[in-house]
């Protein structure tokens, strides 16, 4: 696989070669008015120095084992590395979908015992939302999280509540593929360094996502690796923006930005921790319309449509009669 090579925060890296462009985005400190800047406007930025998760920098695979308690966590596994989220209420309507990955409960020991083990011929992801079956060192480590600076955040831009904070733990090199999600989310490296692929809202006619009814709803349907250019000719037009997060960085990442996520190899095992927010109901609709919205709203009508219709397997057609000849 073609490489290049890549200088971020002062550090180089090996990193894996695409056909697109990418340029990357700022690194900030976290009081930079800047920084506050692009966040207020919905633009990625990674922050330095904010220790929003500095009461977790010490954790390890084995403080980890030690202080998470016998809960179960949710563990997939991959044979490709790449680990392509897909919705598991979907798949009742999509019969035929057979799902890239597997998934089990397991206690963290029994998680970090397999990462040890490291058979590298399956690929393992730990993905869990941080919940209250977790020890009470843990629980003061989260009660610890910079939370006054990430309530200012959400008041000042004016966020939903916050949803979740999902503790990823993945081996080396795996790979969560491009896709969008619909909450803000502060994204907090705790172990390893995470390479992050960023595609402005607007990239959505180069990026292909699967129908809302589909499991991979919000994923693209572009191979990255090795891209379908008959199928899906605009991905040759694709732009991006790039960032590597290492430990103690926090990558704002705003709703709707695709964004590809590489554990990067050479590194050891990544920990994170998401912040996921709510977006703002919003009150009134100013315009020119953001990208954003216009996602939003194409979201709305499939939904509308593929209701009415009351059966996917007219969707083609219909949306095919509506705009070829007429809008195409
Ligand atoms: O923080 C984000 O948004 C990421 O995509 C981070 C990504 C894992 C996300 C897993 C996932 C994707 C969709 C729904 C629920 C869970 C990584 O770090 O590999
Ligand atoms: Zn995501």
């Amino acid at each position: 696989m073609a490489t290049v090579e890549g200088v971020y925060g002062g550090k180089r890296f090996n990193l894996k070669k695409y056909t697109f462009p990418t340029q990357q985005i700022p690194r900030l400190h976290y009081r930079d008015p800047e920084a506050e800047r692009l966040i207020e406007s919905g633009q990625p930025v990674v922050l330095t120095d904010s220790e929003l998760v500095g009461s977790a920098y010490h954790w390890d695979l084995a403080y980890l084992c030690s202080n998470l308690g016998s809960g179960q966590y949710t563990v997939y596994s991959s044979e490709n590395k790449k680990f392509k989220y897909y919705d598991e209420k979907k798949l009742p309507q999509n019969k035929d979908f057979t799902p890239p990955t597997s998934h089990s409960d397991m206690t963290f020991q029994e998680f970090a015992s397999k990462l040890k083990k490291n058979n590298t011929s399956e690929c393992l992801y730990l993905q869990q939302p941080l919940n209250d079956s977790v020890g009470k060192r843990v629980v003061m480590d989260f009660t610890n999280f910079n939370w006054s600076w990430a309530n200012e955040q959400q008041r000042k831009n004016r966020w939903g509540p916050l949803t979740s904070n999902l503790l990823l733990v993945g081996m080396e090199g795996v790979i969560t593929p491009a896709h969008y999600d619909e909450q803000e989310n502060l994204f907090a490296q705790i172990q390893g360094y995470k390479r992050f692929l960023l595609f402005d809202p607007s990239q959505f006619e180069c990026l292909y996502p699967y129908p809302i009814y589909h499991p991979h709803d919000r994923q693209s349907q572009v191979d990255f690796d090795n891209p379908d250019l008959d199928k899906f000719p605009m991905f040759s037009k694709l732009k991006g923006y790039e960032a590597i997060v290492g430990p103690k960085d926090v990558l704002y990442l705003p709703m709707y930005w695709w964004h590809q996520v590489e554990s990067l190899p050479g590194y050891g095992e990544t920990i994170s921790i998401t912040f996921w927010y709510k977006a703002a109901p919003t009150m009134k609709v100013v315009y020119p319309l953001t990208a954003g919205q216009k996602v939003a709203i194409m979201r709305n009508i499939e939904k509308m449509i593929a209701e009415a219709l009351n059966d996917n397997t007219e969707m083609p057609t219909f949306m095919r009669t509506m705009v070829q000849g007429r809008y195409t």
